[in-house]
């Protein structure tokens, strides 16, 4: 333990010496001797110089600057660093394009810390460095970012990115005066500019879009040009992306002044990264999650990123593969979770070994995640952009990787148009028929003991259909090729859900209303070819047992009939799409809330007449103690007497067990001896039926149990997702915005390295397809190279909740 000395003075305290003014005066002289040196520098900067800067440590920085950038052990420029940091420190307005992984981040974030220094800004002049990222884990990686290389300034900096787990507006505004540079997405800084009444951005200095094309796109239409309103003309501009666009509408949005157009890699023969091995897989629809979990079996030793197109898809490959445990890892990430659940994952899939993450295109623009091996589009991206972007997570900077992209065969000749018209080179490859493998029944098993997993089931089909149907490229996307009853089938799902479509929708605009789901107006509604209604299926198909029961099942979700019961749709969905409802969100409700709207439909005098259910007596309010009681459960319940069992007929209607046939019925069925041996085959066959059934479900107990058997001998913590009684495994969704207790469902993940899912593979896992034309198979890589190298992003002493970030942000930049 540290101790104090004793002070020379005979234990006087002693106070830090007061600076003097000639002192302060002195070292104002310096700092202003040391920029305008470093202003000269900048200035004698020769951008036509045949010898490029190939150093940090021969720019013309600041020295906080520098010490930061080579305390984070960066000591070479890329190629968009070398070009677009003169310039920028020159102060011209930058369009920047350089392709995924080329070190984007650096070009403009120097440029910012730049700026500020050489105007000498302190924490009286307020906002001066304002960063746009459109998603919220690619504002947090820009911030950190800065935090590491700004680290020797002495700048406040902080991260605006909303979300419920956040500060309020206000609360978030009032930290947000005292800070320089800010890192937020668009929609929430447009919020603080427009409602913050102390909140300004009239000195702003630089303004950086980071993804532009994705800022400037009509997602963010409106919120950029509200933003842009609030900033002052005369301020410098950079926008960096890997797909940027020049379009002049743009430009003039922002005001630009004669940008430069830098883009390293205009001239190259490919659009994507050269140390990326990119191949595509002609797998039909239905096909697809077989596919897909062939792939993961067979690469147990990776960590890999699934793209799927919403959120819903997500959801359903991640808890129906979880419960299948394929041996590795698996995590999900999409827009609708909360914040801390998203910070969550994302921190683990970035520290992760082996790992498989499924998640929506949130993470596909800019995210940084260390080491990926394998990026999987399982389903088709909307357009070659979002392509780019996604198989741009693996092979950064310069690591290797690898990306396959699944193909329906009718989106196949559109899309390798788009990809070849845009320099992307992909080549065929067909799975090994040694490594397919059905997961239909699996599945199918899985929907009939788990109705939540069936409902997601019947989401996420329906979100697909949907999202396939509102694609603007008609060339790639056809609705009516696909064989949507047979995905449906693929899926473990009962019957094919029936879908109503929305008219004159556009999916860009559904994409980015995010609390709307993917339907809105009142746009007439109309049934779209090719998903036909359950009820002609039925038809001309032989339902067997499971069929019958599948649909009783699905009674609470998708029949009109349960609608009509409780008059009133109410969705219990966590992602809050709302969309869904005519179809999904009809609940089974028959609760107090129903008596006491019987009740308040009672005598206009105060005695009040309930009828009893299950046409039992009436119940008579006739006392302040009768009227509370009808408001207790337990009362009632005693009140309602035994309940009536009752069965569905395939129609829906309830029926009682037995129902009584007239005479005229009766005789005209047959002679009563007859009647009674068919009555009495047909139940001798239920019950045999039922006991199958009873048998399976028996079996799949003990199979649990001896899982559970197994991890425990093995010594590795087993997470019992089921019931007590070892029951089917339920949904954990408490990740989502729907007030469940995300904490639960944080413990239910599998934790890297040492899940219960993660059982270590027996054998080496090998390779999973071959390719097209020679039948040879394609290498799989040794993992990235680079991992010793140091370049390993971290984020070990991270924010992990947004009060955690909001610390951050009132702190200074210095480390
Ligand atoms: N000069 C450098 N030296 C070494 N590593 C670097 C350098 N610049 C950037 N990197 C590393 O390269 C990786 C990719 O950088 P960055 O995230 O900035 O790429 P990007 O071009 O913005 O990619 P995307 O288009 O996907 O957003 C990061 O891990 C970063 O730390």
């Amino acid at each position: 333990m540290a101790t104090r000395a004793r002070p020379a003075n005979g234990g006087k305290p002693q106070f830090p010496r007061k600076r003097s003014t000639t002192d302060r005066l002195q070292k104002r002289k310096r700092e202003q001797d040391e920029v305008a040196d470093l202003q000269a520098r900048v200035n004698d900067l020769d951008l036509k110089s045949t010898t490029p800067i190939t150093k940090f440590a021969d720019l013309p920085l600041s020295e906080p600057s520098a010490a930061g950038i080579s305390a984070s052990h960066f000591t070479t420029l890329t190629e968009i660093q070398a070009q677009a940091i003169p310039l920028a420190l020159k102060g011209k307005d930058i369009l920047g394009a350089a392709k995924t992984g080329s070190g984007k981040t650096l070009a403009f974030l120097i440029p910012v810390l730049e700026k500020l220094y050489r105007a000498q800004w302190t924490e009286y002049d307020g906002l001066g460095a304002l960063i746009l990222s459109p998603t919220r884990e690619l504002a947090l990686q820009i911030f950190d970012v800065l935090r590491k290389i700004g680290r020797k300034h002495a700048f406040s900096a902080g991260l605006v990115i909303g979300g419920k787990a956040g500060f309020s507006l206000k609360e978030e505004a009032e930290r947000l005066t005292r800070m320089n540079i800010l890192v937020c997405t668009p929609g929430r800084m447009k919020q603080h500019l427009e409602q913050a009444a102390s909140f300004n951005a009239d000195n702003l200095q630089i303004l950086v879009l980071d993804e532009a094309d994705r800022i400037m796109d009509m997602g963010f239409q409106r919120e950029v040009d509200q933003l842009v309103e609030h900033l002052p003309k005369d301020r410098q501009t950079l926008m960096f992306s890997a797909t940027q666009s020049k379009k002049v509408s743009d430009l003039a949005r922002l005001s630009l002044k004669d940008p430069e157009y830098v883009s390293v890699h205009e001239a190259a023969s490919h659009a994507t990264p050269t140390n990326l091995q990119q191949h595509y897989i002609v797998t039909p629809l239905h096909e697809k999650l077989d596919t897909l979990y062939g792939f993961i079996k067979a690469n147990l030793k990776s960590k890999i990123i699934v793209f799927l197109s919403s959120g819903k898809q997500v959801r359903f490959a991640y808890e129906s593969f979880r419960h299948l445990q394929p041996g590795i890892p698996l995590l999900h990430l999409h827009g609708r979770q909360k914040q801390t659940a998203r910070l969550e994952i994302t921190h683990r899939f970035t520290s992760a070994k082996y790992s498989c993450l499924f998640a929506t295109d949130v993470v596909a623009r800019g995210i940084d995640f260390p080491a990926v091996d394998w990026v999987i589009q399982a389903d088709c991206p909307e357009d070659v952009d979002t392509y780019i972007h996604r198989v741009g997570r693996t092979a950064r900077y310069e690591s290797n990787g690898k990306a396959v992209l699944f193909l329906d065969p009718s989106e196949e000749d559109g899309m390798l148009k788009k990809l070849e018209a845009k320099k992307i080179p992909i080549e065929r490859v067909n799975v090994k028929e040694n490594k397919k493998k059905s997961i239909q029944n699996s599945l199918q098993n899985m929907c009939f003991q788990n109705p939540d997993l069936k409902y997601l089931g019947q989401k996420a089909f329906i979100s697909y259909v949907r999202a396939i149907q509102y694609q603007n490229d008609k060339s790639i996307f056809n609705l009516k090729k696909l064989d949507l009853d047979a995905f449906s089938k693929s899926m473990g799902l009962p019957g094919t859900p029936q879908i109503k479509f929305q008219k004159g929708e556009d999916v860009k605009k559904l994409k980015n209303a995010p609390r709307q789901g993917m339907s809105s107006g009142s746009e007439s509604e109309m049934d779209m070819d090719g998903v036909k209604k359950p009820k002609d299926k039925k038809k001309d198909q032989v339902r067997t047992k499971y069929d019958k029961m599948f649909e009783r099942t699905n009674q609470d979700v998708l029949s009109s009939h349960y609608s009509k019961m409780v008059g009133k749709a109410g969705d219990d969905d966590d992602e809050g799409d709302d969309s869904d409802e005519d179809i999904l969100a009809v609940k089974r409700r028959l609760d107090d809330a129903d008596l006491d709207n019987e009740a308040s439909k009672g005598p206009t005098s105060n005695i009040k007449v309930v009828e009893g259910l299950g046409g039992q007596d009436p119940y008579v309010i006739d006392s302040k103690r009768r009227e509370k009681a009808l408001k207790s459960k337990k009362k009632m319940a005693k009140f309602k007497g035994m309940p009536t069992k009752m069965v569905f007929d395939d129609e829906g209607n309830a029926h009682p067990l037995y129902e009584m046939s007239t005479p005229a019925d009766f005789q005209g069925a047959g002679a009563a001896d007859e009647q009674r041996q068919a009555f009495v085959e047909d139940e001798s066959k239920k019950v045999l039926e039922a006991d199958v059934d009873d048998k399976e479900r028996v079996r799949q107990r003990k199979r649990e149990k001896k899982a559970k058997r197994k991890a425990l001998e093995r010594g590795e913590s087993f997470v019992n997702d089921g019931d007590e009684d070892g029951g089917a495994p339920q949904l954990v969704s408490g990740d989502d915005d729907d007030g469940h207790d995300p904490i639960a469902f944080m413990r239910s993940l599998p934790v890297a390295g040492e899940d219960s899912d993660a059982e270590p593979p027996k054998k080496k896992a090998k390779k999973w397809f071959q390719q097209d034309d020679s039948d040879a198979d394609v290498d799989e890589q040794p993992r990235k190279k680079q991992k010793s190298k140091g370049k390993v992003f971290k984020m070990h002493e991270e924010p992990e909740t947004l009060e955690d970030l909001e610390a951050l942000a009132t702190g200074l930049l210095d480390g």
